[in-house]
């Protein structure tokens, strides 16, 4: 049961009307609401709305078997403003100080900024000037990505964001902290011994990655254009998957101790220089295919509102190193993509093989064993072993032992949105991002983006449906191993 602590909150929902807010955060509050979660919401964006038509749109984006929604949809009110008209964050003054008083929201605050980056700055600007950001309890900025296209734009966004919040008011959202499975890594190590142990370049031969998407790239053509896989999913989600299965054992479980380690092997993620970009990363944009479900699908530059010589990578591989002595030698190869076989996260954790035995031959051929960690749409572990092969005296077999969080009658599993509100809403942001996580990512990512340009590193095909490109196998390969293929628990 996810722990819920009652703080009586006004919530101010900017990208109101936005695809996020639509697909999310609605149904996210509508689950906190359902656990007595206190909290009322003004909506905000430039297209007309009455509160009614505001709680229709609300009440549109929830699921049909939903109970009761009329004392949740009551809590929500609407204000037309434009973010680069300041005027108008005078009548939200207004509207917010009667709420507090109506709902005795006891002045704690969240400022929701579901919106395009570059007003990031802005909207902080003109809640200060405002006088909104001055209240009698606490304030929380949660904001979206992308934080800024590079390091120097991040750095940029995040002076803006200071003038107004200190750090440790801002809750920068990466969703994928927000999933179980995710969050399971840490306990996955930290109280089983038997992995911790192993936990190391010693044991270890290699780790993978993958956070594959069968979806193409939707409506958010123009975003995703500008931005590609690397910065969409790399400098963030993947990132931080790699940081929480490489960190060190935090001095103690609380949230600044934990980002210091994740922050530390971010820091230690080798940068991707020009000479050795081609043998550590491939891009990969897909031509049109075939579905697993059978759907014909066309070219990423026959996509509506993508430009038809578009050079942006839909697929992304690369091998990492981390330089720290944990870590020495082991390659994490990572990959992720739009329309690929199937929508799939998981991280693969490879242990290095026995050494080759002439009186002990029958056991030469054993599999490696993997631990696998499935984040989605399985959210569950399996452990590849070998045993003996039954009746026989001779050789091995695989065995994969499994356990799923959510297929068996376990109970459904918080979206993640639900779980990072609810976080943000008791003041816990052990599973936001700090700056300096952030940070060190932008510059690992520039030095991969300059190496790329500098070398104009080819744009390998691959057909939707795939994999990816031939030359995301090869990065494994040339070290001697290959990518397991995806596999789900049940
Ligand atoms: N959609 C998704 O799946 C994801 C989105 N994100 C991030 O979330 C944020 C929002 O994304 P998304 O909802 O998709 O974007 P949308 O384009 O769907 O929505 C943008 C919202 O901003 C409002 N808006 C635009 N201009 C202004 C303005 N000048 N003043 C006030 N409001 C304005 C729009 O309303 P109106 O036009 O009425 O003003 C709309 O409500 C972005 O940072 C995005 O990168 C992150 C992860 C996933
Ligand atoms: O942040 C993003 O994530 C989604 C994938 O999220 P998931 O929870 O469905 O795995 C991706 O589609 C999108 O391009 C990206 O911006």
């Amino acid at each position: 049961m996810m722990e819920i602590q009652k703080q009586p909150t006004l919530i101010f929902m900017f990208g109101a009307t936005g695809d996020l807010a639509r697909r999310k955060l609605y149904p996210a509050f509508y689950q906190l609401y359902q656990k007595n979660q206190d909290f009322a919401v003004i909506g905000l964006a430039r297209r007309p709305h009455t509160h009614e038509s505001y709680r229709r749109l609300i009440s549109d984006t929830l699921p049909e078997q939903s109970g009761e929604r009329k004392g949740f949809l009551d809590r929500f009110y609407y204000l037309s403003l434009d973010i680069e008209h300041p005027e108008n964050f005078g009548v939200l003054k207004e509207l917010s100080d009667r709420l507090d008083k109506q709902y005795l929201l006891q002045g704690n605050r969240i400022f929701y900024l579901s919106l395009a980056p570059r007003f990031f700055g802005l909207a902080a600007k003109n809640l200060k000037n405002a006088g909104l950001t001055e209240t009698s309890g606490w304030k929380h900025l949660i904001i979206e990505k992308p934080f800024g296209h590079d390091f120097m734009s991040a750095e940029k966004l995040n002076n803006d964001l200071l003038q107004v919040f200190d750090e440790k008011e801002i809750y920068r959202i990466d969703h994928y902290l927000g999933k179980e499975m995710v969050q399971n890594i840490e306990a996955l190590r930290f109280a089983n011994p038997i992995f911790e142990s192993v936990w190391n370049h010693r044991y270890i031969s290699n780790v993978q990655i993958t956070l594959s998407e069968t979806l193409g790239v939707g409506e958010r053509a123009s975003y995703y254009d500008q931005t590609g896989a690397l910065l969409d999913m790399v400098q963030n989600h993947i990132m931080q998957m790699i940081a929480l299965t490489a960190m060190e054992p935090p001095s103690r479980f609380e949230t600044e101790e934990i980002r210091y380690e994740k922050v530390k092997v971010i820091q230690s993620i080798r940068p991707v220089s020009a000479e050795k970009v081609s043998d550590q990363v491939v891009r990969g944009q897909y031509i049109g295919g075939m579905m697993s479900d059978g759907t014909e699908v066309c070219a990423y530059r026959d996509e509506e509102k993508i430009d038809k010589n578009s050079n942006t990578e839909t697929f992304v591989a690369a091998r990492f190193f981390i330089d720290n002595y944990r870590w020495s030698g082991v390659p994490f190869y990572i990959r992720t993509g739009k329309r690929m076989t199937a929508k799939s996260t998981e991280i693969v954790i490879q242990f290095k093989d026995n050494p080759k035995n002439p009186y002990f031959y029958h056991l030469n051929d054993a599999e490696p064993n993997l631990l696998v960690i499935h984040v989605q749409p399985d959210e569950g572990l399996s452990l590849k072993l070998n045993v003996k092969q039954f009746n026989e005296t001779g050789n091995t077999m695989p065995i994969s032992m499994k356990f799923c969080n959510n297929c068996a009658n376990v109970g459904n599993t918080p979206d993640a949105y639900e779980r990072l509100l609810a976080d943000c809403l008791k003041g816990d942001s052990t599973n936001f991002t700090r700056w300096d996580e952030v940070a060190y990512s932008w510059s690992l990512m520039d030095s991969i983006v300059a190496s790329w340009s500098e070398k104009q590193l080819p744009l390998d095909r691959y057909e939707a449906g795939s994999m990816g490109p031939v030359s995301a196998n090869e990065l494994l390969a040339k070290d001697g191993f290959h990518w397991w293929p995806l596999t789900r628990t049940e």
